[in-house]
C-alpha cells in the first residue's frame, strides 16, 4: 500500500515527473493526484483529486449511456480559497476568454480570475438510469456542467455507448449539447488501461473474501490481457496494446439478465436491493449441487465437490411449488450465481483461445459485490487448475465513460514531434491513495469487504452495539489496549466482534490504531459519550 490512512494530506508523486506547462491545454496532470474511496451513494466509484490540474483546461465533461445505466465523469474545480493560485504563462488569452464567459453568465467557479490560474480539483464519476435520462439532463443543467466551455454555440460532449446514439436529440433539445459519438469498445480499452496504468491499487483479486491488490502499472507486464465488460450485456475484449484490441466474444447473458430475472421472479427493481438480498439467500434451496445428485458424494474424479452447483435452478422442478412458496434470497443468490459462473467460464474459454494469461472484470454489473466476485473467481480458479485469476477494477463502471473523457485530453503530457503529432502515450504520474474509511490492510494486503460510505460506517457502529457492545477487551488483536479509554476498548472489542480479519493488524499500528480511534470518535460520539459500562455490558 502506497499510503497509510494517517498519511492524508501528504500526497506523493510515485512518477516522480514534474508538472508539464502545456499551453495547449490538452493535458491531464496527475502530478500529485489520489483518489478517495467512496463518500457518496450517487458516485459509485471513487473519486479523483487533481491538485495540480489547471481547471481551464479540464472543464469538460464526458458520457458513456449504455443499455441500463448513463454513466458521466466531470470535473469540479476547487473553490480558489483551497488552492494557491499560480501565474499563468498564457494568462492574457486567459483572461479574455473569462471575460467572455462571464458574459455569458458561465459560473464563476470555472473561472480563471485575474491573471491568475485556478488549480486543482476533482474528477467525479456519477451514474443514472439510461431509462431517466432526463435525471442525467438535470443534473449536467443544475451543476452547469454543459457550459463550462462557454462557447457560444453547441457545446460538444464526447459520448459513447449506445444513448450516445439514441439519446443525441435530447440531448441537443434540452441543453444544447451535441453529442460526438465516439466507438463503445475503444473507450472501454482506453479507459481500462488509463486506470490499470495511473491508479497503483486500481486492480484487484477478491477470493475467500480477501482483497490483493494487484500492480499493473508497470507497462512491460500489463499486455496482452482479456477485458470482460459485464454491462447489459457482456462484450470480451483482447487489448494487445495501448490502442490495440479486438472483440474477440460476447454473450446476452450479462448485467440486464440478472435483474430482469430477478425483478420477474422477486418483485424487486432496485439492483442494490437485489443484491443485499442475495447476501442473506442460500441458493442450494433452488440450485441442484452435486451431492444432490451424487448422495451427498464428492464427485471426485472430474474434480467436483458436493457443493459445487451441477444445475442452476435445477431443483426447482422436482418441487413442484409455486413461486411464493420460494425465498426471494435464495433466488436472488442462485440468479447471481448462475450468471457470474456463466461468464467466468465463457471468459477463461476465451483466455485460453486467445492465449491470454490476465482477465479484468468490469461493468456495473459487478457492483464490488463479494458473491459476485467470488463466483467469478471460483469459475477462473476452477476452470485453469489454478493458474489464473480473476482481477477486479476500482472504477469498473466508468471505463467506458473515463475513456470517453480521456478523447479530450489523453493521459500523457502531450509533447508533440516537431510535425505536430502527438507523441505515444504513457502515463506520467500515478495516483496515491487516501484511504479514510474501509480497505483495512494488513502486510500489503486489503482484507474484508472495503466499508465505503457513512451508512456502511454507521451500521458498522449498530452491529457492534447489537451484538452486546463492550464485553471485556481482554482478549483479540486489540487485547494490549484494554487498559485505554471506553471508546480504546470499544475499537478493540470492535476489531474482534467484527471479521476480524477486515481489520488485520490495526493493533500493532500505532497510526492505524489512532486512524480508527478517530473514525469511532467522529461516528459515535453520541455512543462514545453516553455509553455507561452498565448500558454496554461490562
Ligand atoms: N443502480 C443500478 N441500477 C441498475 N442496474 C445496475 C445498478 N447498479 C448495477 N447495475 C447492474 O449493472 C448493469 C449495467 O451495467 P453497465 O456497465 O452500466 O452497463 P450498460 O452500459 O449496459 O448500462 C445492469 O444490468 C445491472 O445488472
Ligand atoms: C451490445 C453491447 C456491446 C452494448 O453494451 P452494454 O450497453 O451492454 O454495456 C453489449 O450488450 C454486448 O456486447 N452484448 C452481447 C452481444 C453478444 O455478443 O452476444
Amino acid at each position: 500500500m502506497s499510503s497509510l490512512p494517517g498519511e492524508q494530506g501528504s500526497p506523493v508523486d510515485p512518477g516522480g515527473s514534474p508538472p508539464v506547462s502545456d499551453p495547449s491545454g490538452s493535458t491531464l496532470d496527475l502530478t500529485g493526484a489520489s483518489i478517495r474511496e467512496v463518500v457518496d451513494r450517487q458516485e459509485p466509484a471513487p473519486s479523483i483529486e487533481l491538485p495540480n490540474q489547471d481547471a481551464d483546461y479540464i472543464s469538460h465533461i464526458a458520457l458513456d449511456i449504455g443499455g441500463t445505466l448513463i454513466k458521466l465523469v466531470y470535473f469540479s474545480p476547487d473553490p480558489p480559497s483551497d488552492h494557491p493560485t499560480r501565474e499563468s504563462p498564457t494568462a492574457n488569452i486567459r483572461a479574455a476568454a473569462v471575460a467572455s464567459r462571464i458574459a455569458e453568465g458561465i459560473p464563476a467557479t470555472h473561472q480563471t480570475v485575474g491573471s491568475t490560474i485556478s488549480r486543482g480539483g476533482r474528477l467525479h464519476f456519477v451514474k443514472f438510469e439510461s431509462s431517466r435520462v432526463e435525471d442525467a439532463i438535470q443534473f449536467i443543467e443544475a451543476k452547469g456542467l454543459h457550459r463550462c466551455k462557454g462557447s457560444s454555440g453547441h457545446m460538444r460532449v464526447k459520448a459513447t455507448g449506445g444513448g450516445a446514439h439514441k439519446y443525441s436529440e435530447i440531448f441537443k433539445e434540452k441543453l444544447g449539447v451535441l453529442l460526438e459519438k465516439e466507438d463503445e469498445m475503444m473507450c472501454l480499452v482506453r479507459g481500462c488501461n488509463f486506470f490499470l496504468k495511473a491508479i497503483t491499487h486500481e486492480a484487484f483479486t477478491f477470493e475467500n473474501g480477501t482483497t490483493s491488490f494487484v500492480p499493473t502499472n508497470e507497462e512491460g507486464d500489463l499486455y496482452p490481457y482479456l477485458l470482460v465488460n459485464i454491462g447489459s450485456g457482456v462484450s470480451m475484449v483482447k487489448v494487445t496494446g495501448e490502442n490495440q484490441f479486438e472483440r474477440v466474444s460476447g454473450s446476452s447473458l450479462g448485467g440486464g439478465t440478472f435483474s430482469g430475472l430477478c425483478h420477474l421472479l422477486t418483485q424487486r427493481k432496485d439492483f442494490d436491493e437485489m443484491l443485499e438480498l442475495s447476501m442473506q439467500g442460500d441458493n442450494s434451496k433452488v440450485d441442484m449441487l452435486v451431492g444432490d445428485i451424487y448422495g451427498g458424494r464428492d464427485y471426485s474424479n472430474i474434480g467436483l465437490s458436493a457443493n459445487t452447483i451441477a444445475s442452476s435452478f435445477g431443483k426447482v422442478i422436482s418441487q413442484d411449488a409455486p413461486l411464493s412458496d420460494y425465498d426471494p434470497a435464495d433466488i436472488s443468490m442462485a440468479l447471481c450465481r448462475m450468471v457470474s459462473y456463466n461468464i467466468g467460464q465463457l471468459a477463461y474459454l476465451n483466455a485460453i483461445r486467445y492465449n491470454i494469461k490476465r482477465i479484468f472484470f468490469g461493468g456495473f454489473f459487478i457492483r464490488g459485490h463479494p458473491y459476485t466476485m467470488e463466483t467469478i473467481s471460483y469459475a477462473i480458479r476452477f476452470w485453469s487448475k489454478g493458474e489464473m485469476a480473476a482481477m477486479f477494477l476500482r472504477h469498473e463502471g466508468f471505463l467506458g465513460a473515463m475513456g470517453a473523457f480521456l478523447k479530450v485530453h489523453p493521459m500523457t503530457p502531450p509533447g508533440r514531434t516537431s510535425a505536430g503529432a502527438q507523441q505515444p502515450q504513457k502515463v506520467r504520474a500515478r495516483f496515491v491513495e487516501r484511504f479514510s474509511m474501509g480497505a483495512p490492510f494488513a502486510g500489503g494486503e486489503v482484507v474484508g469487504p472495503a466499508i465505503s460510505d457513512l451508512q456502511e460506517k454507521v451500521s458498522w457502529v449498530e452491529k457492534f452495539v447489537a451484538q452486546g457492545g463492550l464485553r471485556s477487551a481482554s482478549h483479540g488483536p486489540g487485547a494490549s489496549r484494554a487498559a485505554g479509554t471506553l471508546l480504546e476498548r470499544a475499537l478493540a472489542e470492535l476489531i474482534f466482534l467484527y471479521e476480524p480479519n477486515t481489520f488485520g493488524d490495526v493493533s500493532r499500528n500505532e497510526d492505524e490504531w489512532a486512524y480508527w480511534l478517530k473514525i469511532l470518535e467522529d461516528q459515535i460520539p453520541t455512543i462514545g459519550e453516553t455509553s455507561s459500562p452498565r448500558q454496554v455490558g461490562l
